[in-house]
């Protein structure tokens, strides 16, 4: 049988409070397999962050481990688990975490700085996996000159450029509205899908988690449930109920209307300057681009 990319075993994790001890994660075992996306969720306590800490190599356990790609990053030094990261991990943030000073072409391109590649190819690739978000208009953009949802596209563009082993989302569409939510957890799900990425998705929100191929719950740093989600085709809307009493548009939607490659006309910018931006829908297979 394939490894899995990643294997926790045994693993807890004890806080030290003075006297008092916190059993944040208690015995975690899980196998996540190459090219699924599986969610983490739980409520506030539950154990989620530290979790994801965890798999990240951000703290080290109490007792067992996590093995990335057949790796025990548990024993790993600080220098070798930075290392560790910048190779073979991807993230993607709640606030996005995006450069301020820089535009969305380099902040995507900035993690390939990292990795050595040449300014040419860096910037080839940055701008395919701009268009890959639909982005393609906003290359020259700063943070503050997007939408939230534009910024987390380029935040899932920054995440998806090096090819990672494997990529973590912490709350991705917490500070969005739940018509971006949809559409930029659609845009993950398919860039994942579609190259074989692995993610992992950590979250309060049952329904964000109906997006994801595998629902893991955590109560009180225990699994609870572990299950497969099969119950979700590409047009599939968790929110639908929620949005039609707010009465917001829903429902299949007519062509023109934004869609899930297209976030449609931003402030100072026309539908037919939007739609000109958006010529050619995106592809976001990113398999076939030039190699590093
Ligand atoms: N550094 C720490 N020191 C002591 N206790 C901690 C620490 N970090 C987390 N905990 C405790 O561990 C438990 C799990 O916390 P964690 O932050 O992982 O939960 P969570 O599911 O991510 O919650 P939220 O959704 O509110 O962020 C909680 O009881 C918390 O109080």
């Amino acid at each position: 049988m394939e490894q899995p990319i990643i294997a926790v075993k045994n693993l807890r994790k004890v806080y030290n409070l003075g006297k008092e001890k916190v059993v944040a994660l208690d015995c975690i075992n899980l196998e996540i397999p190459k090219g699924q996306i599986c969610c983490i969720l739980g409520t506030s306590g539950s154990g989620k962050s530290t979790f994801l800490n965890q798999l990240a190599g951000l703290e080290k356990p109490t007792k067992g481990g996590v093995y990335i790609n057949g790796t025990n990053i548990s024993k790993l030094s600080e220098r070798q688990l930075a290392k560790f990261r910048q190779k073979h991990l991807g993230f993607i943030f709640q606030s996005y975490n995006l450069l301020p000073a820089l535009t969305a072409l380099e902040n995507v391109s900035m993690p390939l700085m990292f990795r050595g590649v040449s300014k040419r190819k860096r910037d080839k690739r940055a701008k395919a996996m701009l268009d890959a978000v639909g982005l393609k208009g906003r290359v020259r953009h700063k943070p503050t000159q997007m939408s939230g949802g534009q910024q987390q596209r380029v935040g899932i563009a920054r995440a998806f450029v090096t090819k990672p082993d494997l990529i973590f989302a912490d709350e991705p569409t917490g500070n969005l509205d739940t018509k971006t939510t949809v559409e930029v957890m659609r845009l993950m799900v398919k860039m994942a899908h579609e190259n074989n990425e692995t993610l992992v998705l950590v979250t309060h929100d049952s329904e964000l988690a109906q997006f994801t191929d595998r629902i893991v719950t955590l109560i009180d740093g225990n699994i609870v449930s572990d299950r497969l989600n099969d119950a979700h085709p590409e047009d599939y809307n968790p929110y639908a109920q929620e949005q039609e009493l707010a009465g917001e548009h829903t429902a299949q939607e007519p062509a023109g209307l934004p869609q899930p490659d297209n976030p449609g006309p931003t402030a100072g910018e026309s539908r037919e300057e939007h739609e000109d931006l958006q010529a050619g829908a995106p592809d976001t297979n990113i398999a076939g681009e030039e190699e590093r």
